[in-house]
């Protein structure tokens, strides 16, 4: 895809102007199912990168989104939710999860305000001792939800989680190194977590061009679209039973330069037939409106229209055959 890239985006990659305070690394939030780290990464970067849905573990790839600011570059790395493993799946996302945390300068820990903490919650801030040398920081999302004066009873239930189950050796002895409530729906207190975080980032050139906003290859981003729209209306039914394989993106030939065409050939895997039946729809309504969503989104990635060429497979039990999950690329 590299050569395709840059005809897509259009754009010669430039790096930001710099001297000795520029400040670039990486940051990782965690948190549980439907904590709001996906919407909140949309906000920090300001452009739809992140799939968000009402529905919880739909981030299953790590999406990053780039944050630029005037003398440094916050690099976000959206993991999917640290979560208790129940199937092959589960387990490999939170092994997966770890390895990400181990290798970014800072961890948001995303905590709801409208939700008390819970066994989730304190199963991932154990889970966070695992990464010492990170410093952790509370993000208390979703305050628009919650009365103003409900929020410092809050706020010291979530210094408390820090203290009884995070703090140990290293950055994190004594809990959250910050706690930051935010409204990423309301646009409130988004920038200063961005200070924050970038304050946290280590002294370094630019790490990406000026105005990049994600380093994830567009047929990631373009899979996860597709996902988003199969799973629109249908999220009860077919929760997690739903991965997409993007196979081909290939620019159509003797098109005008001035009207490029993509045509991307995917597929939708589900686990039975009887799903396979929900997802194509009475006289393959439903898919047709799924390839419609789904379009329109890619369009608005790439800035180019595509021509969507979707099929529906039975891919049995995927969530728990390792090949299974190696060749949908977990
Ligand atoms: N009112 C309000 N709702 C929010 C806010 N942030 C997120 N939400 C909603 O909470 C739900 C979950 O948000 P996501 O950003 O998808 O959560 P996530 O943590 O990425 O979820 P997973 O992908 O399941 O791990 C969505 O319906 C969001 O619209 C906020 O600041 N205020």
């Amino acid at each position: 895809m590299s050569s395709d890239r840059s005809m897509l985006i259009g754009d010669l990659p430039e790096f930001p102007e710099y001297d000795e305070n520029y400040r670039a690394g990486f940051a990782s939030f965690v948190g549980r199912p439907n904590a709001g780290k996906s919407t909140l990464t949309n906000a920090l970067v300001g452009e739809k990168v992140a799939i968000t849905s009402s529905k919880p573990q739909t981030t299953r790839h790590t999406i990053r989104g780039i944050v630029h600011r005037d003398h440094a570059q916050l690099v976000l790395v959206d993991t999917p939710g640290l979560h208790r493993p129940r199937t092959l799946l589960g387990s490999r996302l939170n092994d997966l999860v770890i390895d990400t945390l181990s290798e970014v300068d800072v961890v948001g820990f995303c905590l709801p305000a409208d939700e008390k903490i819970g066994p989730g919650d304190k199963f991932i801030a154990a889970q966070l001792r695992k990464v010492p040398h990170q410093p952790v920081v509370a993000l208390v999302t979703k305050v628009d939800k919650v009365a103003r004066d409900q929020l410092p009873e809050h706020l010291v239930a979530v210094d408390q989680l820090g203290r009884e189950h995070l703090a140990g050796e290293g950055k994190q002895a004594e809990g959250f190194s910050a706690i930051i409530p935010v409204s990423a729906v309301e646009g409130d207190q988004v920038d200063v977590v961005a200070e924050e975080l970038t304050a946290m980032m280590p002294p370094s050139p630019p790490l990406y061009p000026t105005g990049e906003l994600s380093d994830e290859p567009e047929t990631m981003m373009i899979a996860e679209l597709i996902r988003e729209a199969a799973l629109e209306d249908v999220r009860d039914e077919l929760p997690h039973s739903i991965a997409v394989t993007v196979e081909e993106m290939i620019p159509r030939e003797d098109r005008p330069q001035e009207k490029p065409l993509l045509d991307v050939h995917a597929t939708i895997h589900v686990e039975r037939n009887s799903q396979k039946a929900i997802i194509i729809g009475r006289g393959g309504s439903r898919l047709k409106q799924i390839g419609s969503h789904a379009r329109t989104g890619i369009k608005k990635l790439l800035g180019t229209p595509v021509y969507l060429d979707l099929h529906v497979k039975v891919t049995k039990e995927w969530q728990r055959d390792p090949k299974k999950l190696n060749r949908l690329g977990f």
